[in-house]
């Protein structure tokens, strides 16, 4: 997948370009809904000849514009949104620098600047896409300012359960520690990377290495302990992972932190990057009277951790 990173103004020459069906859309999360989009878009391509490509923005128009709080993280981080569209057989990914003078763009000056001159042939947008200053640009005003330049398919609402599949819902899910039941809207398990950094070095003296992970912009499930399945160098191994503050030795951390306890590991990783997979959640995070008792509920936690993995695999 080649990805073109978009920046304004921005034209193309319209005849160096391949027939392209394009999928348009922030898609953080890249759901079932989001999937439905990008696959039409694929599968049209593959009919017509044509090239399967994506139009993105990034960042997030609420990290640009202020609207979201200072935590706000992302549900797939470019890199990873990367990775899913391209293992959904996207080929040409538009990336749009979004900014202050990108969002003051009227909705007919993005259709005319930035997707007339990629040879789109065919747009496919979700039934709620918007667009242009103000958001006020949507899949009506897209028929008009298109010119009759490229044909237009709007998936429509997607709900499970009576509910709209949407990145606030999977937010939600994360937001309660609901791993295992985000699955049939995500459409895949919630996977995170992170680097290893160094912690306090109390791990290895109680028999349980954690490796500490830096996991930048993404969000994190609610504090608690949680069974995972983890991949380094891409080998596969299954472990127990903690969000949070470790009350029981620490007063003052701010934001949460996650680490993970491998099973059946013994190698040095610092600096490495571990990818998690959330299985399910086991539990609060608590606090202890002391150490001895911590060890215990790690063993408890354990044996809870491989038993949720045999009915799982
Ligand atoms: C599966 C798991 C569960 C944990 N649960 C708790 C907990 O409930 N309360 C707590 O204070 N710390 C908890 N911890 C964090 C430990 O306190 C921490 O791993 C230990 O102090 C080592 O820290 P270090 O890696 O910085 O050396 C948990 C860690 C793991 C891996
Ligand atoms: N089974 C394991 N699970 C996690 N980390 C392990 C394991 N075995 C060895 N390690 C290594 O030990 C480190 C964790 O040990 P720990 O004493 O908790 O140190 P720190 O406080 O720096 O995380 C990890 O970063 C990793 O490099």
């Amino acid at each position: 997948m080649e990805t073109i990173v978009m920046s304004h103004p921005h034209h193309y020459k319209q005849e160096s370009l391949p027939p392209t069906i394009l999928a348009l859309g922030y898609f953080d999360g890249i759901h079932i809904g989001h999937q439905r989009v990008i696959s039409t878009a694929v599968e049209l391509a593959e009919k017509a000849g044509a090239v399967p490509a994506v139009m993105s923005f990034h960042p997030h128009p609420s990290v640009v514009l202020g609207r979201a709080d200072q935590n706000w993280t992302y549900i797939t981080p470019l890199e990873e949104k990367k990775k899913v569209l391209e293992s959904m057989g996207v080929k040409r990914f538009y990336l749009v620098k979004f900014d202050h003078d990108f969002a003051s763009l009227s909705s007919k000056e993005f259709v005319d600047q930035y997707i007339i001159g990629l040879n789109v042939q065919h747009v496919v947008t979700g039934f709620d896409f918007s667009y242009g200053k103000y958001g006020k640009g949507n899949v009506e005003t897209l028929v008009k300012e298109s010119n009759g330049q490229f044909a237009q398919t709007v998936i429509e609402k997607i709900e499970k359960d009576g509910q709209k599949i949407s990145s606030t819902l999977i937010r939600q899910f994360l937001k309660e520690g609901r791993v295992q039941e985000i699955v049939p809207y995500l459409g895949r398990r919630y996977k995170l990377n992170g680097t290893v950094i160094h912690g306090d070095k109390r791990g290895r003296t109680i028999g349980f290495p954690t490796a500490n992970l830096d996991t930048e912009e993404y969000s994190l499930p609610k504090v608690g302990v949680y069974a995972v399945e983890v991949s380094i160098d891409n080998e596969r191994y299954f472990a127990m992972a903690n969000v949070g503050y470790k009350p029981t030795f620490k007063e003052d951390q701010k934001k949460p932190s996650l680490e993970v306890h491998i099973f059946d590991f013994h190698k040095e990783i610092y600096g490495k990057t571990v990818s998690v997979t959330w299985l399910k959640r086991i539990r609060d995070e608590k606090k202890f009277s002391g150490i001895d008792e911590l060890i215990q509920q790690l063993n408890t936690d354990k044996s809870k951790t491989l038993e949720i993995i045999q009915t799982m695999y």
